[in-house]
Order: structure tokens, then sequence, then C-alpha cells
């Protein structure tokens, strides 16, 4: 195995115990949740990621389940040691949706109430459940705050979800080949395929588990559908007209031309990989998915916090680069930090599973420019001006802190006490804290790229910088074994 994988993996499960409610109304009983993890959560709990798949991807991610497996998961590329998603920095997560049917789940789980698979009686789900459910992951894994969310297609709806139903807790998001309104012309591609599995007789009103599957309508919904995640220019790239056998027309209803038998073949696999129902709920949460608020985007990302870097394909003819161009416009009415790039590339839509080489230098670029903002502790233990030295050690003790801030009435920064500070303080049998403190403080300014923070605590020895504002008014702290953790 590359020394830039990451290894064998295994997929893990959640249960989230008891009712959860659904945007539509419905509840679902004990939701389960598949997840994959790569790479280790830091102690401050800072550095986790979380990727968010596409319509028919899974948790698996990254590496591969076992030695023989022959291809890893799907973002094999971009997780792993030296990559954009580094697992040496960071903590990467990702886990199937709800609806889905790769473990978290979906129509063909087994309703708790009847014993039986829900089928068509699973509620209808939106981006914003899949989104909760996600929360709930995290909260169970202690998370409080994700570097940042990446995803591609509906996993970049996912990622704007998150954004806006969660903003205090997402830093940074990746937003690639994706929209903030599912548009008609996808609406329209994704009622064509729901159409086809329907109408396959072996659909039998979505109970179909004890028998034949509808693998007709469900591979002709995966041959509509991967045309669209083509484009014209790769289809003619990678089959011009070419015949499939022979060099001459059979005229004959087979699959004359090598896209037919291509598009067949994808079909085909499909079905073998997917499940029926789980296709219509997945594509339902798409159709659904639109963040405007009183038919304006600027207001509906109006609460986003997040650092956004909204990624197009120049070719992708699905989620054409002007969804990015509106996500952007959205987020620069209300002045949000937004970035855009244009992936220059034929592949069409699912460059974003292709294009490795260019998606890795934007996410690394985007990642990495890391601001000490992003990733200060913002809740810090404080004390006041003329406490005791026994007062300092307590709040030290029982926060587990070795430094502790000295603030005035105002909360500005007046000088800091460090556990050597308080060491010293009982060896000397020193009993005022003003003896102890250092009152010159070396600090930090939020918006200083996390690199500056660690020269100046290298270039002087010390292992924490608390981070001020305007007037020194204490707004977070950083210490070295985070930072040296993000920068590597
Ligand atoms: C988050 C997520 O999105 S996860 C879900 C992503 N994965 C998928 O969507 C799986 C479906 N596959 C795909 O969408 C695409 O294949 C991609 C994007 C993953 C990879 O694209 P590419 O590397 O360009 O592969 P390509 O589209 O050419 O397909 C290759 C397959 O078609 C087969 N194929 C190629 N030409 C023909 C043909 N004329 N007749 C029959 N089969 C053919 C190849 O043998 C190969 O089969 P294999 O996958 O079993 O090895
Ligand atoms: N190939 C991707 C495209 C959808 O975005 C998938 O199947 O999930």
């Amino acid at each position: 195995m590359s020394e830039r994988s990451v290894g064998i993996v295994a997929t893990n499960y959640h249960t989230i115990e008891g009712e959860f409610q659904l945007e539509g109304g419905h509840t679902l009983k004990n939701i389960r949740v598949a997840y994959e993890t790569y790479g280790n959560l830091n102690k401050e709990k800072s550095n986790a990621i979380l990727v968010c798949h596409a319509l028919t991807g899974d948790a698996h991610a990254a590496g591969r389940h076992s030695g023989d497996d022959i291809k890893p998961g799907w973002w094999d590329d971009i997780i792993g040691p030296g990559k954009a998603l580094d697992t040496d920095r960071y903590f990467v997560l990702c886990s199937n949706v709800l609806g889905g049917c790769k473990g978290t789940t979906g129509p063909a789980s087994l309703d708790p109430d009847t014993g039986r698979q829900y089928g068509i009686t699973f509620p209808v789900i939106t981006m914003g459940d899949m989104v909760n459910v996600q929360k709930k992951l995290i909260d169970y894994l202690g998370i409080t705050t994700l570097f940042a969310v990446v995803g591609g297609s509906m996993g970049g709806m996912q990622t704007l979800q998150w954004c806006v139903a969660y903003p205090e807790l997402v830093k940074k998001a990746v937003v690639i080949a994706s929209t903030a309104i599912s548009s008609p012309q996808q609406i329209a591609f994704n009622e064509v395929g729901r159409n086809a599995i329907i109408s396959d007789p072996d659909w039998n009103g979505g109970d179909y588990y004890d028998g034949e599957p509808p693998v007709n309508g469900l591979s002709t919904a995966r041959m509509i559908a991967h045309i669209t995640y083509l484009s014209d220019a790769s289809m003619h790239e990678k089959f011009g007209r070419k015949l499939q056998q022979g060099e001459s027309y059979k005229f004959d209803m087979s699959n004359d031309f090598q896209v037919e038998s291509y598009l067949k073949y994808q079909g085909d696999t499909f079905t073998g990989r997917f499940d029926a129902n789980s296709y219509l709920y997945v594509t339902k949460a798409v159709d659904y998915f639109d963040l405007s608020k009183n038919g304006s985007l600027a207001e509906g990302l109006k609460d986003v916090q997040a650092k956004m870097l909204v990624i197009s394909i120049t070719s992708d003819w699905l989620y054409s680069p002007y969804h990015s161009r509106k996500i952007v416009e959205g987020l620069t009415v209300k002045e949000h930090d937004v970035s855009y790039r244009e992936i220059e590339s034929s592949y069409g839509h699912d460059a974003f599973l292709l294009e490795s080489g260019q998606i890795n230098y934007v996410i690394h670029n985007f990642l990495t420019h890391t601001l000490i903002s992003d990733v200060m502790t913002e809740k810090v233990a404080t004390i006041k001006e003329g406490v005791s030295i026994e007062k300092a050690a307590k709040v030290m003790f029982e926060e587990g802190l070795t430094h502790l801030p000295v603030v005035n009435e105002n909360g500005c920064l007046i000088g800091i006490v460090t556990s050597w500070d308080i060491s010293k303080a009982v060896a000397l049998k020193c009993s005022k804290l003003e003896n102890i403190m250092t009152r010159d403080v070396l600090t930090a300014s939020p918006d200083e790229p996390i690199v500056a923070a660690a020269k100046r605590l290298e270039r002087h020895s010390i292992s924490a910088l608390p981070v001020v504002g305007e007037k020194k008014r204490l707004i977070g702290i950083i210490d070295s074994e985070d930072i040296s953790r993000l920068i590597g």
C-alpha cells in the first residue's frame, strides 16, 4: 500500500437513540449512521474535517477495507497523508447520508415498528435532515467545531446546509460543482430517473425486498444521470463514434456503439451497489434543496460565518459554473469571506472525482491559509487582577490549563500566569499574583496567519499566545501543539 494512503480502514456505526424529528414533520426511530474516520482528532478537537458525499456515494471515502480491495474509497486521491485533506494534520470524517443504502438508515432498513423494510413508507427527507444526522454524529464524537466541511455535488449542498444551519460550528467550507438552489433542469433529470424506476413492474410500489428488485428501471435511471455527469467533449474523447465490436454497423438493436455499451455497463453495475428506493428519496432531497429565503439567496446565506471556497468545473453542464457564481454573489452581497475557483476540465460534472491534481492544489491552498481566528480556543478561562495565587492555581487545576490570562474589568489583557510561575511562587513562598505574573505579554491578533504565530512561539520559546483584539481585549488563546499539528 502506498505511503500516501490511509491504509486499511473500517466502517463504524453509531445509533442515534430515540425519535429523530425530520423537517417534513415525520420522525424516525433509532437512526443508524455508517461512518469512517481517517487521521487523529487532536486534544482540542479542533482539526476535524467533515467530508460530505455525492448522490450515490458512501462513507468509504479513502483507504481500502482489505488488502484485496480492487478500488480504494471514492476520494482516496484527495484524502491521505500529504494530500489536500492531509490525515497527518486533520481528522477526516465521512458518513453515509440519511436515506442512503450504505449502512445509514434508509428505505431498505427495517422499520422498528413493523419489522419490515420501510420501502415507500420511509418519510421524505431533506438536505437539512441529512445534516442534522451528521450533527448528531459529531456530537457523539465530541467534536464541537468543524475545521472544515467539504463536499462535491450533493456533498456541496450538505456543506452549504451546514454553513446555514450551524454557522458558528463551521470554520471553513469547500463547495464543489454544486448549487444552493436545485434548478428546474436538475429536478427534471431526477424526475426522469425516478419515473424509470417506478415504471418498472418489479418496483411493485416500492415493496420489492422479498422479490426481484427493479433493476431495469434503476439501470435506466443511472444511464440518464450518468450522461449528465459527462460532457459532450469527454464523450467525443472517450468514445467518438467507435463501435463496440467489428468495423461496420450491425443495423440491429444491439449496442453497436461503444458509448451504448459503456452506459449499459454503468447502469448494470449501479444496480449491484444501489437501492432503487434510496435513489427515489435521495434525488427528492436534492430537488427540495433551496437555500434562498424570501426569494433571496443573499438573505438565505446571511448567517454564514465560515470562510468559503466555491469551485466549479468549466465543462459541467449539470451544475454549471453559473450555479457556483450565484453562491458567490449571494455571499458577496453580505460581504462574506468567499473565494471562487474554476477547474479547467473536459470531464464534465464528475471532474470533482477525477481532476485530483487541480482539486488537491486548490483545496490545499485554501485549508493551509489558516488564520489564528480559525483555530484559536475562544472560551478562555481567565482571572481578574488582584486575586490570590491560590485562586489562580485552583482555576488552572480545575480547567487543566498551563496558561491563565489575567484581565481587567473590561476583559482586557493585563498579564499572564503560567503553571511554571505558580511552581516558582510556591518555591519562593510568594503570595501575591502581581509579583509572579508576566505583564509584558506576547500576543497574537486573530487575522494573523498561524505560521506567524508559530514563528513567534519558537523565537521566544513559549508555548501559548493570548489572542487579543482592539484595546487588548482578550478573545482567545492559541497553543503550540495545535499550531504545529495544523502547519505540519
Ligand atoms: C461521492 C461520490 O460521488 S461516490 C460515487 C462516485 N462513483 C460513481 O459514480 C461510480 C460510477 N462511476 C463513475 O461515475 C465514473 O466511472 C467515475 C467518475 C467514478 C470514474 O470515471 P473514469 O475513471 O473516467 O471511469 P469511466 O467512466 O471511464 O468508467 C470506467 C468503467 O467503464 C468500463 N467501460 C469503459 N468502456 C466501456 C465500454 N465500451 N463498454 C463497457 N464498459 C466500458 C470500464 O471497463 C470501467 O469499468 P470498471 O469501473 O469496472 O473498472
Ligand atoms: N458520480 C456521482 C455524481 C453525482 O454527483 C455520484 O454518483 O454520486
